[in-house]
């Protein structure tokens, strides 16, 4: 597990390492980690030239430190600061003293690497003055670009990007995962991740009297821990039972994505209600299915919304699951006509999750904003509910602030149909008796793995995406 820490909670851990350490050793170790990794990038050494993009911080000192260690390697290192009245003296020095040097931006030759050092987590807001034309440098540079910590342009917290932001092919992140690593434009201007471990871990678990931290990147490991499999003892009925109300005459193929993925989430059988009844046994023969909710049946969670339209017939579905003592997931129109409805939620004793993109989300919400954590842990504050936020980097958040980011997914799942397969796998994972955040994040997780799988053999349709999440399920469980 790994845990994500805003950069208060960062720099009240960084203080207390750094008392109980020797004066400068943290940064030494940063400077080795970005050292070796730049070597990485490189594939070669002597002769590479590396070019340092230097702030007045300590990101900037960490560039410099990573510099002389590369220069005395053979590599040849130009640095290019913000301002060069303000870059760290000592750390200058070294650089020099290993054979590097400080230019003007003109004077800056083709480079085999980048190295931005301009900010880490003591920015805030758009990028100002100098920083501006070395950005626009890195950008129209051929060359690789390694970020230490956190690409410069991009909010530590929340990943927003308000300006020039430097795209990263790597970022190097000291000591503990940042949100705006991971959210919003970040995760994409991020690149590849890295963690270097700098002893800061163990003081941010100390900071928090919580058994997790409040915000979490679930990895593989613990996905598959969360999924549930038969044991000698089950039944069907005992794996759980998931209900769908999803689909209408108008809408019959959201029913049956829908409903596929129901099937997947490890439930010993799926009951259908609506009017898609016909095209989904004949696509899928082994669910269970009528017209109404009321002549289901006993379900352990419901999955309303995909495809539902807005008819009375669809408003009685809705009323009907969210009557339920069962937890339940609403999505797609299921959300819309909630926004009239909003009492359907605050009356319910089970447990609901919510599954909105964006747009769904500000007719319920009001506007998503730049804070994707801050919006979905608001929402779901207010709602009672687990929120899942879905876009690049799907956020879920339950009602007590917890959050977790998921880190799998491709832009190749913005495509039609592919929430009504997330809609069904979420309800599935509940079903099974998976609790709401964690299912709604494994369902993210397997979801976003899925659309991965199924982009290596093409372009994706949402129908794709259910022979790959059952490829998912087997790589994770066997
Ligand atoms: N965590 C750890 O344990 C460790 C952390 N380490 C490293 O330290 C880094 C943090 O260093 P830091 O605190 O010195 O801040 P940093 O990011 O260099 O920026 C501050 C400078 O930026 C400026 N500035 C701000 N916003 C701006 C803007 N929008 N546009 C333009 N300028 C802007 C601001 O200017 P000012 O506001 O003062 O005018 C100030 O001069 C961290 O990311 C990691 O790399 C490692 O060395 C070891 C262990
Ligand atoms: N640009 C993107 N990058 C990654 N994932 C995306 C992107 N756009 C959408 N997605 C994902 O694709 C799914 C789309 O869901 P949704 O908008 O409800 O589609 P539909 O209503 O057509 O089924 C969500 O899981 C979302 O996170
Ligand atoms: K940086």
């Amino acid at each position: 597990m790994a845990g994500v820490w805003p950069v208060a909670e960062i720099r009240a851990a960084e203080d207390r390492v750094r008392a109980g350490l020797p004066e400068g050793s943290l940064m030494a170790r940063a400077a080795r980690a970005i050292a070796v990794q730049a070597r990485a990038m490189l594939g070669f050494g002597y002769g590479a030239r590396v070019l340092l993009l230097v702030g007045s911080g300590d990101n900037g000192a960490d560039a410099l430190y990573a510099g002389a260690q590369l220069a005395r390697r053979g590599i040849a290192v130009q640095a290019v600061a913000a301002d060069p009245a303000r870059v760290d003296g000592a750390a200058l020095a070294a650089l020099r003293r290993a054979g590097g040097r400080l230019i003007p931006l003109e004077r800056a030759g083709d480079a085999d690497l980048i190295v931005d050092g301009l900010l880490g987590i003591g920015a805030s807001g758009p990028l100002r003055g100098a920083l501006v034309p070395l950005v626009r440098h890195a950008s129209d540079s051929p060359a690789p670009v390694l970020a230490i910590d956190l690409p410069s342009g991009v909010d530590p917290d929340t990943g927003a990007v308000a300006g020039p932001a430097v795209r990263a092919d790597v970022t190097v992140c000291m000591g503990a995962l940042k949100p705006g690593l991971l959210v919003g434009a970040g995760r994409l201007h991020a690149g590849r991740l890295l963690v270097v471990d700098l002893g800061l871990h163990a003081e941010l678990a100390g900071l928090t009297e919580l058994a997790q931290p409040m915000i979490r990147r679930l990895d593989e490991d613990e996905i598959a821990a969360a999924l549930l499999e038969p044991g000698p003892d089950d039944d069907k009925y005992t794996r759980g039972v998931v209900g769908v109300a999803a689909g209408s005459q108008a809408y019959p193929g959201a029913a049956q994505l829908c409903v596929g993925s129901a099937r997947l989430g490890g439930v010993g059988a799926v009951r259908y209600a609506g009017h898609a009844a016909h095209e989904v046994v004949r696509r899928w023969p082994e669910v269970l299915v009528t017209e109404t909710v009321a002549e289901a049946g006993r379900v352990q969670a419901w999955v309303v919304g995909p495809g539902l339209g807005s008819t009375s017939d669809a408003v009685k579905s809705l009323r009907g699951v969210l009557g339920s003592d069962v937890p339940a997931v609403v999505d797609a129109d299921g959300l819309n006509l909630l926004v009239e409805r909003r009492q359907l939620l605050s009356d319910r004793g089970a447990a609901t999750v919510l599954t909105p993109h964006d747009r769904e989300f500000e007719r319920l919400f009001g506007p998503v904003g730049t804070d994707r954590i801050a919006a979905a842990r608001r929402a779901a504050a207010e709602s009672g509910a687990v929120v899942l936020l879905k876009g690049y980097a799907t956020v879920v958040a339950e009602p007590d602030g917890h959050c977790y980011l998921n880190p799998t997914g491709t832009a190749a799942l913005a495509t039609a149909g592919s929430g009504d397969v997330l809609a069904g796998l979420t309800g599935s994972l509940l079903a099974a008796g998976i609790q709401p955040g964690l299912a709604a994040a494994t369902a993210a997780y397997l979801h976003g793995a899925a659309g991965a799988r199924a982009a290596q053999d093409g372009p994706v349709v949402a129908s794709d995406l259910l022979p790959a999440l059952r490829a998912e399920l087997a790589a994770l469980t066997t």
